[in-house]
């Protein structure tokens, strides 16, 4: 590699930057010198819910107390953010609710659309996810299946066309492999399952908020994902659960709490489900987080989804691009798809000594992360990740590998 291509890689990135209609948004943030590559686990912390928050804790719950619920639209804020969500994931409004952690979700949303599969009147007694999946999704499918006599058959994404049949009654996908970044085909395997007269379950949380998903489009009957990655609401900020609307009426909540009650206040000892995104409630909303995640939200007002995925793929490309050019060859392998439709907002790399140097990069400025037993894993949230930020965690990189391990490594 020589100083050359250094050269023409940082005048690459120092142009791109100065083109790139996104790069003004990095200012809403709080960041540093630090090349934060990680936002795919923890988004940055957008500047305005600082404030926001002092003015909920010390107004709303400080001086309007009980009023809040009502004067500060707490009682319904679950459906007003999950509004706010739906533009990005490509929902029409009244199909999202905002509440509990994904983990929950995914039963609601599994157990419910079990339910919904068989009062079709069919047989379906099959429970297929992926086998691949960010593991609580797996260990809740365990469950779920358990709870209804459902069999569980696990398969990668790929192969689950081989497995749709008239016994499937619920499939549990990811949109992206949270340890490779790979993109799975959300509207054909969508079309797939309905043609086997089943539902589909999305796990969003690795695409909500980097690239369009298109769920009313696409059809898609349920949804989930969290909103501390991409979308920045904070440590275990509420997930949400999206029910396509025309299936509302049939979606029968395994947690019936008080919250998704016709009439919550009636304190009637018999449930009856409210209509609407509501029926995905359960208990009291985590008002606290939920409205830091509201204040989070606002870093979108103007920002195009489409604008957000063509500058994720700029960026990952350039990364590899990057990581080709300075890292030495064979040292890492790349397990992202190169395939811009088969590519999430992330790219992994393989490597041998990879927890050490992941450690190393980040005691350099550079915050990826690490994923058992040999991927080091690259978020790029292209709100506030800038090409030269590419470039120099590519060459923090290969200098780092050059200190550990078998490689060479080189200067930068
Ligand atoms: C794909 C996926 N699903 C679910 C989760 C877990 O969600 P939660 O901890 O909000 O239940 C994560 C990450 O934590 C994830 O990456
Ligand atoms: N939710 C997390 C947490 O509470 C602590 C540490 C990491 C996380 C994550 O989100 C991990 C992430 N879902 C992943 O893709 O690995």
């Amino acid at each position: 590699m020589s100083e050359v291509s250094y050269d023409a890689l940082r005048a690459q990135a120092a142009k791109r930057d100065s083109e790139d209609e996104l790069s003004a948004k990095r200012a809403e943030f709080e960041l540093d010198d630090t090349v934060y590559l990680d936002g795919n686990s923890l988004g940055a912390l957008p500047t305005v819910v600082q404030e926001r928050v002092a003015d909920v804790i010390s107004r709303q719950w400080g001086q309007l107390r009980i009023r809040s619920w009502e004067e500060s639209g707490w009682w319904t804020a679950p459906e007003r953010i999950g509004d706010r969500i739906a533009p990005l994931v490509g929902a029409a409004p009244g199909q999202i609710v905002v509440g509990d952690s994904t983990s929950v979700n995914v039963f609601k949303a599994l157990v419910a659309a079990v339910r919904m599969a068989r009062d079709s009147g069919e047989g379906r007694d099959e429970i297929v996810v992926d086998a691949t999946t960010f593991p609580t999704d797996g260990y809740i499918a365990q469950s779920a299946a358990r709870m209804t006599g459902c069999t569980l058959v696990p398969v990668a994404p790929g192969e689950v066309h081989g497995v749709l049949g008239p016994r499937t009654a619920v499939v549990l996908l990811n949109h992206a492999d949270y340890r490779t970044g790979r993109l799975h085909d959300l509207p054909a395997l969508t079309a797939a399952v309905h043609d086997a007269g089943a539902l589909v379950v999305w796990d969003l949380c690795h695409t909500a908020g980097a690239l369009p998903v298109g769920l009313d489009e696409h059809g898609v009957d349920l949804a989930v994902g969290c909103t501390y990655k991409y979308l920045n609401g904070g440590p275990g900020s509420p997930a949400y659960l999206y029910v396509r609307a025309d299936l509302q009426a049939r979606f029968d909540s395994p947690l019936p709490g008080w919250n998704s009650h016709a009439e919550p206040f009636g304190m009637r000892p018999e449930f009856e489900a409210a209509d609407g995104a509501v029926r995905g409630r359960v208990g009291t909303p985590d008002i606290l987080s939920m409205l830091a995640l509201d204040a989070a939200l606002d870093v979108w007002d103007g920002v195009s989804i489409e604008a957000v995925r063509a500058k994720s793929l700029a960026l990952t490309d350039f990364f590899v691009e990057c990581v080709a050019a300075y890292v030495p060859e064979g040292r890492v392998e790349v397990i992202t798809p190169a395939a811009h439709e088969q590519r999430g907002s992330q790219v992994a790399l393989r490597c041998e000594d990879a927890g050490d140097v992941m450690r190393r990069l980040v005691e350099h400025g550079v915050v990826g992360d690490f994923r058992a037993p040999d991927v080091l894993r690259f978020g790029f949230t292209p709100l506030y990740v800038g090409f030269a930020d590419v470039e120099r965690a590519a060459g923090v990189l290969a200098r780092t590998l050059g200190e550990t391990g078998t490689g060479t490594g080189i200067a930068g």
